[in-house]
């Protein structure tokens, strides 16, 4: 693309600015329109379960940039403005406010929203979703120090908000369907593991619950499991997982599966409209499949990729996944695909607050955990990309180095 050319980046996440700041970084002098259906200037949604909702932060400090900087790079923002249509032939879009804009390049970074169980419905009473500056505002709001919170769904961004709502004096029970919090994630053992750490936190985990119903009042809202047990509560949070915002591109003819479907260039089956972060779907070379990732770094690093794209630069973006959270005063972090794994071994005391576990798919490592173990995370990450083999007995070794457990890979890990 040249000046005079349209860059148009629909959604301003993580994705939609990483795009905005490489397409400047690597020269383009056109338009750059980056359209955001949400009231606030792009910022960072990991504090919203964390720090933002605390009351440790203020919202100010989660911006992903600062205001002045958009101006300086030359990038307009329109806030509060959603994309209603998008026309790849024509190479056109069609705001809510009526306008219509050309473009040369689109970006799609529509995110994703919360998934709604049946019986519950979003903004209905105390029953939330956190997903949005708004939402953890919202929630906040309601945290005071007794408030009786129940979460329903065992999921990361429901522990986190289980483990500060805990922390700021609330009574919080969670209520998984599973038997174990990230069971369908990270397994059952790790699962039961996290459940204890619940505890420990003082949050009472409720498992097997599947939520059929829930009736609101004006002091709060009763769920309703379909085993005829109820639970009350000052304020709900709903984390039963996201759905990607795919609507503009199944409308405007895109190949949509679970996500947008790109290639490994970030480009969808529309040659001129590219797609990155939590929306996009693409292949990966380790898994050979398609692959939908919903983490911060993703997001970070396609929004990226796809900027580069956009400008003529194609380079593959596959890199293994990778994310943290942060509960109960814990870090962990995963890398890969825990869900490939057919057993799992682990480094160190799993009821520590050091250990890493390792899921084998064969001899084969295809992710690991950290906890308090950033560093064998990492290293994981590129044993992963190279489809290393390893010997699951010196990976349980704690005092041999994690190179030691290599036998054979694909490509050099050093
Ligand atoms: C509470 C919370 C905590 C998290 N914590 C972690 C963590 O600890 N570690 C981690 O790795 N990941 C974490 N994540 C996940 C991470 O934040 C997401 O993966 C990342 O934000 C995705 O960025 P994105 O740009 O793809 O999409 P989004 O951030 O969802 O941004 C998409 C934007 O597009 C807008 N939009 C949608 N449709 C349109 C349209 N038609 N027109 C205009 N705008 C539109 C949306 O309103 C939104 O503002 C967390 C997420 C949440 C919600």
């Amino acid at each position: 693309m040249t000046g005079g050319q349209v860059a148009a980046l629909i959604g301003g996440g993580m994705a939609g600015v990483h795009a905005a700041e490489v397409l400047r970084r690597d020269g383009f002098d056109g338009r750059v329109l980056l359209v955001s259906a949400e009231q606030h200037l792009p910022y960072d949604r990991p504090p919203l379960s964390k720090a933002l909702l605390r009351g440790e932060l203020a919202l100010a400090d989660c911006l992903l940039r600062p205001p002045e900087w958009y101006e300086e790079q030359g990038i307009e923002v329109l806030l509060g403005v959603s994309v209603d249509a998008l026309d790849p032939g024509r190479r056109t879009l069609r705001l809510s406010t009526g306008e219509q804009v050309e473009f040369d390049r689109a970006l799609l970074a529509t995110g994703a929203r919360p998934r709604w169980p049946l019986g519950l419905a979003p903004g209905c009473g105390p029953v939330f979703a956190l997903r949005t500056v708004d939402d953890c505002l919202a929630i906040r709001s309601r945290l005071r120090s007794g408030a009786s919170v129940v979460v329903v769904g065992g999921g990361f961004v429901g522990a986190e908000l289980a483990s500060s709502a805990a922390s700021l004096g609330c009574r919080v029970t969670m209520l998984e369907a599973a038997d174990a919090p990230f069971q369908r994630v990270l397994g059952r053992t790790v699962g039961e593991l996290f459940g204890r750490f619940y505890a420990t936190g003082g949050i009472r985990l409720v498992t097997g619950v599947q939520v059929t119903g829930t009736s609101v009042g004006p002091e709060g809202a009763r769920l309703t499991a379909g085993d005829g047990r109820f639970w009350d509560a000052d304020v709900v949070v709903v984390g039963v997982g996201v759905v990607p915002n795919t609507e503009l591109a199944v409308d405007a003819g895109l190949r949509v599966s679970d996500g947008v479907e790109v290639d490994a260039y970030c480009t969808t089956s529309a040659p001129h409209v590219f797609a990155a972060g939590d929306v996009a779907n693409r292949p990966d070379p380790v898994l050979g499949r398609r692959v939908r990732i919903e983490h911060w770094q993703n997001a970070q690093h396609q929004g990226t990729a796809a900027g580069r794209a956009m400008l003529g630069i194609r380079e593959p973006f596959d890199g293994v996944p990778w994310f943290w959270s942060d509960q109960f005063g814990l870090n962990l972090q995963v890398a890969g695909f825990p869900d490939r794994a057919d057993r799992v071994v682990v480094r160190g005391r799993l009821e520590g607050d050091r250990f890493a576990a390792f899921y084998l798919a064969g001899p084969t490592l295809v992710a690991a955990l950290g906890v308090g173990c950033a560093g064998e995370v990492h290293l994981s990450r590129r044993l992963i990309a190279a489809r290393a083999h390893v010997d699951p007995q010196r990976l349980t070794d704690e005092h041999s180095d994690l190179r030691d457990a290599l036998l054979a890979s694909d490509v050099p890990t050093a």
